[in-house]
């Protein structure tokens, strides 16, 4: 069976002026259908440019990005805003919520330009906001805000799950408590989720980590047993 996510050679250098910045300088890796995958390394190492050109939001200078038999970049524009649309749901470090809809309304915004939304409380009860989901992003803490974002990604029932530093933004415990949602939510929902992290200690939560270097892999480890959240420490 072919893999459900390949990179091949993929480059990515950036024009600044006169000036080019290889951000990605050859990149090679594949990803299983459901697995949970872990993209570590150091800032400006190239992951959120690995993140964002697999979730259509930027296009690679050369190479090939296979998501599911298909070809991704090649897609037009149009294509593109169709696989972002329906295909992918994005976590952010901020959240990026709306700030006058509630939890509910900033969720059914996302399922209402999708094909085949979940179950609106559904989703907010997976990811246990069910007793919160009337309240503005204002009045709720900021692992709930990112329990949202996560809702709002997830409702709208994606091929892939990428989430760019999620806990970025949250201390320790609830940092801990959003990571154990998203692993709990690949293993129940068969969903394939990449986590980006800078934070080596969470590597072994992964079923495959990723390790990025200047532009390029440093190394890909498949964890045969990897650690459940909770009993990471870092
Ligand atoms: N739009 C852009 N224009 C110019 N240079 C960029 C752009 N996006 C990223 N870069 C550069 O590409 C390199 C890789 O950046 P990238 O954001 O992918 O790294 P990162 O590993 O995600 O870092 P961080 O952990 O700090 O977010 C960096 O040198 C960065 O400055």
């Amino acid at each position: 069976m072919r893999d459900y996510i390949e990179f091949k050679d993929v480059k990515k250098i950036y024009k600044m002026g006169e000036v080019n910045i290889e951000a990605l300088s050859g990149v090679d890796f594949t990803v299983n259908k459901g697995e949970f995958v872990v993209v570590a390394g150091a800032s400006g190492a190239g992951k959120s440019t690995i993140l964002n050109i697999l979730g259509g939001m930027d296009s690679p200078t050369s190479g090939q990005i296979i998501v599911d038999n298909n070809e991704i970049n090649k897609y037009t524009n149009k294509e593109l805003i169709t696989y972002r649309r329906y295909d992918i749901g994005f976590v952010f470090q901020f959240y990026n919520l709306v700030q006058n809809l509630t939890a509910r309304e900033n969720v059914e915004l996302a399922t209402q330009i999708c094909k085949n939304p979940l179950d609106l409380d559904q989703v907010m009860e997976a990811v246990g906001l069910s007793h919160r989901k009337n309240n503005f992003p204002a009045q709720l803490s900021g692992g709930e805000q990112q329990r949202v974002a996560i809702a709002r990604a997830l409702a709208k029932n994606p091929k892939l799950l990428l989430c760019d530093e999620p806990t970025g933004a949250l201390d320790y415990n609830t940092g801990k408590a959003i990571l154990k949602l998203l692993q709990d939510t690949c293993r129940k929902m068969k969903m394939t989720v990449i986590i980006i992290t800078h934070n080596l200690a969470l590597t072994p939560m992964g079923d495959k980590v990723i390790k990025v270097k200047n532009g390029k892999i440093n190394s890909i480890t498949i964890n045969e047993n990897p650690t459940p959240v909770e009993r990471i420490e870092w």
